[in-house]
């Protein structure tokens, strides 16, 4: 059996669990929606809390099985050609996920499928270069202590993830657990369930023992993932998603005094100098509001920009967003749909609110008329607001939209005090060809990343994740291991 079983209208989205497909136990099934069209195309068998708990069995039982007996080296090998089979079945992924998300085929051709692969290839060099640590202690005898620390997986870790990049965001938790070795359930978005159960495909075709990787479809509360989270065998729970789920889940884990590993929202600002090399800050800034339809967590809602180039950064903007036209068919095409009619009214309640809070609309606002296939799916214009207060709830919400509200300042101290003036902390840009203060201000930040004259350039390999409402915790090379490994120090007495 597949990941789906394919009827001629719609598709049959399974669970994976123990190395097998299977539907749900109470035979409960929910709908999976094409966003581009609005249209049904798929059906989900939802995991009941007995076939969650079999995913966690089968996942404990992993620990100690073949998988629990693998060298560094062994795991090593079989996560890297988990990496070399999502790379040979790219289509499949990409078919996947443009149909779970209906974005463009281009963002999820550069993006989302190649990160399936480096995210595993990437915890893959991790582990097989990771230094140890030791200390020789002298002792109050005048003797010698060698002290000396050795990793161990967690164990089962629960893995809760979003619908805005399903593959990417999955893996980048799913690559370090396994790779630590770690045994993990996957609960992906119910808006999103299919690259995650196209990746049991994957595990059984590399020979991934049995119950090391396991995927349970459903919701949030009283369905699969408060099931999951409220497992008492579930050593550990990480999350990328919204700060309100995430506070739900670390009420879960205070039972067991379980660890968490979250990336939650953000409303993350950017400023832009008057000495700002503006093709480029117009360029990064209308990929960081528009790129995946605004729903990127690390996405810009508010820009910050210095008087005397204010007009005619707003001018640059509004041709840019012009570039980025709803629809996902044709050549042109940039900006996909939202992921939901509900996620919609949501995004188009922000854009009544901010014209009702007195914002001027300098582009979008609205809903775009689209005819054809995609006349029914999730689509809204790209929005750019002026005339704007900083404490306007469009300002300090976040709206996971392709929007965001630009705000003149006067002097560095405003800007990075405006800046700073929010309950979150995951990331911020800065824009200005004076590098002494790009590093200055960068470093003033409360943000977990910050980049300057550049957006959402990653090196895997460095500490990533939000402080504040924004996250738990840091992800990305060696900082993944503090949270996918329990350390033990020996120390011998020589
Ligand atoms: O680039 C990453 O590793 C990552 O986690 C991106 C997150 C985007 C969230 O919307």
């Amino acid at each position: 059996m597949t990941s789906v079983s394919s009827s001629p209208i719609t598709d049959t989205i399974l669970n994976f669990i123990d190395g097998s497909y299977r539907e749900g136990s109470e035979g409960k099934s929910f709908s999976n929606v094409n966003p581009a069209t609005g249209a049904e195309i798929g059906v989900v068998h939802e995991a009941s809390q007995a076939d969650v708990a079999d995913a966690v069995a089968a996942a404990k039982a992993a620990l100690t099985g073949p998988w629990g007996k693998m060298t560094t080296a062994e795991r090593v090998k079989l996560i890297t050609a988990v990496a070399t089979e999502i790379e040979r079945r790219a289509d499949d992924f990409l078919a996947a996920e443009v149909a779970d998300t209906g974005k463009p085929r281009h963002v999820a051709s550069h993006i989302d499928i190649p990160r399936g692969a480096a995210n595993f290839r990437m915890f893959a060099d991790v582990v097989s270069t990771m230094p140890g640590e030791s200390f020789n202690t002298p002792t109050p005898d005048g003797g010698q202590a060698f002290n000396y620390t050795v990793r161990k997986p967690k164990g089962v870790v629960a893995v809760v993830c979003p619908w805005n990049f399903p593959l990417l965001l999955m893996t980048w938790k799913v690559g370090p657990a396994l790779a630590c070795g770690n045994t993990v359930v996957v609960k992906p978005s119910e808006e999103t369930p299919r690259t995650a159960a196209l990746l049991g495909e994957v595990m059984n075709a590399v020979g991934m023992p049995k119950g090391v990787y396991n995927v349970v479809h459903g919701f949030g509360p009283g369905s699969a993932g408060e099931f999951l989270t409220s497992n008492p065998d579930v050593d550990a729970i990480t999350f990328t998603g919204e700060t309100g789920t995430g506070q739900a889940i670390m009420q879960k884990a205070a039972t067991g005094v379980r660890d968490i590993s979250f990336e939650l929202g953000g409303k993350n600002p950017a400023i832009v100098f008057a000495d700002a090399d503006l093709d480029k800050a117009v360029e990064g800034l209308s990929r960081s509001v528009f790129l995946n339809t605004g729903q990127v967590c690390l996405g810009t809602e508010r820009v910050y920009v210095e008087r005397p180039i204010f007009d005619a950064f707003v001018a640059r903007m509004a041709a840019a967003a012009q570039d980025f036209k709803p629809g996902v068919t044709g050549d042109r095409a940039y900006l996909g749909p939202l992921i939901s009619a509900e996620h919609r009214e949501k995004v188009l309640g922000y854009y009544r609110r901010a014209v009702e809070d007195g914002a001027t609309v300098v582009t979008g606002g609205g809903v775009p008329e689209i005819s054809g296939a995609e006349a029914g799916g999730f689509f809204v214009e790209p929005t750019l607001w002026i005339d704007v207060a900083h404490g306007d709830t469009v300002m300090r919400e976040e709206i996971f939209g392709p929007c965001c509200g630009i705000l003149p300042f006067d002097s560095e101290d405003e800007v990075i005090a405006l800046a700073n003036d929010t309950v979150y902390g995951l990331c911020a840009s800065v824009w200005t060809e004076n590098l002494s203060r790009g590093h200055r201000v960068a470093a003033a930040m409360e943000v977990g990343v910050c980049w300057v004259n550049s957006w959402f350039l990653r090196d895997l390999r460095t500490a990533f994740g939000g402080s504040g409402h924004s996250g738990i915790g840091r992800e990305g090379g060696v900082h993944s291991l503090e949270f996918y490994t329990e350390i033990t120090n020996i120390c011998v007495k020589l």
